[in-house]
């Protein structure tokens, strides 16, 4: 059996569509366009990627684009005065800061410093308690960004064995709560699991972000499985792979994310779903 692929660039261009349409509207009416600011310090060249696309595709939905690039040696506190001014700035709907931060900086710091009404990643204390309290606003944009992939597959969620392997603030854990929230079983597993092929043989759902390129082998995948490999991995042979050992996954599971044009297209897509509701709950249209 050969897996059926999820494909994560057409549902993020599906979702972005939907987006488009409602700015239209918006526009239409008269009323002013969402606000996304993109906040890159230094010159990691795979964040320079990430925050072109985004500021791609803010443009792209008709969403007002107020980014800002500061050096690598910009200071912890030159960056908490741009997020105090981006807090207060009226058409700033959504605010992030792209990770990782220099050494230098307490991504900590910066990401509590986002006022949690505009804090788009959904990384702040804040909704991530609301996540966890089963009541979401804004959720983490790869975790949430996979529930869609998830029920585009039309596979239901309620009594699964969900594992997830790795526990990140920014993806292991969120997702955890996602699939709770869903009615799954869950399973976390991190650099202290024991017996980590042996969870993953469990799993009905899988979702893997650890960071490893092809760390979960295929022969561990329980057949019939859906897989959603959040990896992605630059080889130094300039291929990307994921998390998933691909090619072997596929042929045990029943759904799969490819990397890239999985999970990758959708952390954006969800990041312009977070910013349209941060627009409407600022603007009390919810
Ligand atoms: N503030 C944040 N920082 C980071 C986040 C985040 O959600 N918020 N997540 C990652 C990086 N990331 C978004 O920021 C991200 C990574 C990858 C992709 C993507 O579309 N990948 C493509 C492949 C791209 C390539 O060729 O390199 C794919 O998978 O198809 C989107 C977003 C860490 N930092
Ligand atoms: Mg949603």
């Amino acid at each position: 059996m050969s897996a059926k692929i999820i494909d994560g660039k057409a549902v993020a261009a599906k979702v972005r569509g939907t987006i488009r349409k409602t700015v239209d509207q918006l526009v239409a009416q008269g009323k002013r366009r969402p606000g996304l600011a993109v906040v890159l310090v230094g010159e990691d060249p795979a964040s320079q990627v990430y925050v072109r696309n985004k500021k791609k595709a803010c443009l792209e939905v008709g969403f007002a684009d107020f980014s800002y690039e500061l050096p690598a040696d910009a200071s912890e506190k030159e960056v908490l005065a741009l997020i105090d001014q981006l807090n207060e700035h009226a058409e700033v709907d959504g605010i992030l800061v792209q990770l990782p931060v220099p050494d230098h900086i307490d991504p900590n710091k910066i990401i509590e410093r986002i006022h949690p009404s505009k804090d788009v990643d959904g990384f702040h204390p804040y909704n991530m308690g609301r996540l966890a309290t089963r009541n979401p606003q804004l959720a983490p944009c790869t975790p949430h960004g996979v529930m869609t992939l998830l029920a585009e597959t039309g596979e239901p969620i309620r009594g699964k064995n969900a594992v997830v392997v790795g526990a990140s603030n920014i993806v292991g854990v969120p997702m955890a709560l996602e699939l709770l929230n869903a009615r799954a079983t869950v399973t976390v597993c991190h650099s202290a699991t024991q017996d980590l092929p042996g969870k993953v043989g469990e799993a009905e759902i899988l979702v893997v972000g650890v960071g490893i390129p092809e760390m979960v082998k295929g022969e561990w995948i329980k057949p019939g499985a859906i897989v959603i490999d959040v990896g992605i991995n630059r080889l130094d042979d300039g291929r990307l792979v994921g998390d998933v050992e691909f090619e072997t996954a596929r042929e045990r599971a029943g759904w799969i994310t490819p990397v890239p044009g999985g999970v990758g297209p959708m952390t954006i897509a969800t990041l312009l779903e977070n910013t349209l509701t941060a627009y409407k709950l600022r603007e009390a249209m919810e």
